[in-house]
């Protein structure tokens, strides 16, 4: 799909393609679409993350509370978004072994506690680090964190932009 066609987008179309780039934040593509014209996909990226970084706090964390645990009980019941499914079962976490979900939902509550909000990793890159982060300060934390909410938008956004039309 080239810039052409997504600033071509009305607003409904926009938010259909790109709603779910930063995960169940619709708001974020219906806030980026007045941006258009987008120049390219760096311009589109740069204005999803200038949203977030813009957020408060509060908002920021909201961000991360919309996100699903990992190899939780959405990916056991299925009732996941398609791009977080395909995420998580493409890191491995539909098959992981009891003791190492249980472990994980161990590492889920512990950070949740700490934190206020689930551990959010961009599972494409799954270099698990839950239990390394669950000892970070909360401000560094919530950096961290927020850099990966981007790094998974990066790769939803490449794969929609790599993405043919008449598919979407
Ligand atoms: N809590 C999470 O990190 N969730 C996720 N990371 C991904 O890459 N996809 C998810 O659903």
């Amino acid at each position: 799909m080239d810039i052409e066609k997504v600033n071509s987008m009305d607003l409904g179309e926009f938010v259909d393609v790109f709603g779910n780039v930063t995960e169940r934040c619709p708001l974020i593509a219906a806030a980026v679409w007045s941006q258009r014209p987008l120049s390219d996909l760096e311009d589109l990226e740069k204005h999803f993350f200038a949203f977030i970084d813009a957020l408060p706090q509060s908002g920021q964390e909201g961000i991360l509370r919309c996100h699903p645990y990992l190899a939780g009980s959405e990916l056991q019941r299925g009732t996941l978004t398609a791009e977080s499914q395909r995420e998580q079962s493409g890191a491995g976490l539909w098959s992981l072994g009891a003791d190492e979900r249980l472990r994980l939902a161990e590492l889920n509550a512990q950070y949740r506690a700490r934190f206020g909000f689930p551990f959010v990793l961009a599972a494409r890159f799954s270099n698990r680090t839950a239990a390394r982060r669950l000892l970070c300060p909360s401000a560094q934390e919530l950096r961290t964190a927020l850099g990966e909410v981007k790094k998974i938008g990066s790769l939803r956004l490449a794969d929609l932009l790599r993405a043919d039309p008449a598919k979407l």
